[in-house]
């Protein structure tokens, strides 16, 4: 018999949101979604910061309080920002996630991916044909989409195994690949989450804001592995929520409802009854 995912990760479930405390992020990323990603860490409670400059790292990492590292817009300042960011995480023992947006699309983010990862970060994560890419796959993605080919039953088992195989050089990291359903593989275990609709597709930024979501979790104690399904879960119920709220609209209302969710049903406690996802 196969285990909810409410319950493997029950005291998680019951007690992290509404968050307690204010953690600060560093989100160091793309600005086509920077805005967004920076309001919904505050949707949720958490603090953004949006600094780049590795001579401000060793004071501003005194402050901080996990690190978001999102490949979604390369130059050659932005490389050696994330490299350096990257490097700094691990010496100062500060949560890091790492996003591989664009991963699939070119030889370069892949090398700066793989960079990353020698780091030990706790999060890796990326769509579903971003992370078939970084996991040495036949990947379809294009640009920074997932595809639906790489989402088959056959595909997602031959990445799970692929992903597993990475947690045995890399047991401390945690890897999230998204999609119409979203994979978990840790050292620890493979959960399989089924929230969400086929709308979050259609607007930009909604991977950006679960890797800076996760890192703000990262930081108010939660293992790796309860950050990465706590907030996937959450962030696709709240487009569940406002899904159903959006019966007559188009997907600009649908972005906002859905970013509107994420102040508002950490306070309903019955959110945990919409969790769906096992352990596989
Ligand atoms: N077709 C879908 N059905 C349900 N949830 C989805 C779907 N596509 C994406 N999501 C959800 O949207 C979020 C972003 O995933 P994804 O679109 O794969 O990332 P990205 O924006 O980086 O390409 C995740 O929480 C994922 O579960
Ligand atoms: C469209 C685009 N181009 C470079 S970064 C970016 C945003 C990607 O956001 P997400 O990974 O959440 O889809
Ligand atoms: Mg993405």
């Amino acid at each position: 018999m196969t285990q909810s995912i409410t319950e493997v990760f029950a005291d998680a479930f019951k007690t992290t949101f509404p968050l307690k405390s204010s953690p600060l992020v560093d989100c160091i990323t793309n600005p086509v979604t920077i805005e967004s990603m920076a309001n919904a860490l505050l949707y949720i409670d958490a603090k953004p910061v949006m600094a780049d400059l590795p001579e401000e790292f060793p004071k501003l990492f005194t402050q901080i309080d996990a690190l978001l590292l999102n490949l979604g817009h390369i130059s050659p300042e932005r490389k050696d920002s994330l490299l350096a960011a990257g490097r700094y995480a691990a010496e100062t023992h500060k949560p890091a996630v790492v996003d591989l947006v664009g991963v699939a699309a070119t030889q370069l983010r892949y090398d700066i991916g793989q960079q990353l990862l020698q780091n030990h970060p706790n999060v890796v994560k990326g769509n579903i044909s971003e992370m078939r890419r970084f996991a040495g796959l036949k990947s379809t993605g294009r640009g920074v989409d997932g595809s639906q080919l790489d989402q088959s039953a056959t595909a997602l088992a031959e990445l799970t195994k692929a992903l597993q195989e990475l947690t045995e050089r890399f047991p401390n990291t945690t890897f999230l690949a998204t999609g119409e359903t979203d994979l978990v593989v840790s050292a620890k275990g493979q959960w399989r989450l089924e929230n969400g609709v086929p709308q979050l597709d259609r607007f930009t930024g909604t991977g950006d804001i679960v890797g800076a979501l996760t890192a703000a979790l990262l930081s108010i104690g939660l293992s790796n592995d309860e950050a990465v399904v706590l907030t996937v879960s959450y962030f696709n119920c709240c487009a569940e929520v406002a899904a159903a709220q959006n019966t007559a609209g188009g997907i600009a209302s649908f972005r906002e409802k859905t970013l509107d969710q994420l102040s508002l049903l950490a306070d309903q406690a019955d959110w945990v009854q919409m969790v769906k996802g096992e352990a596989l």
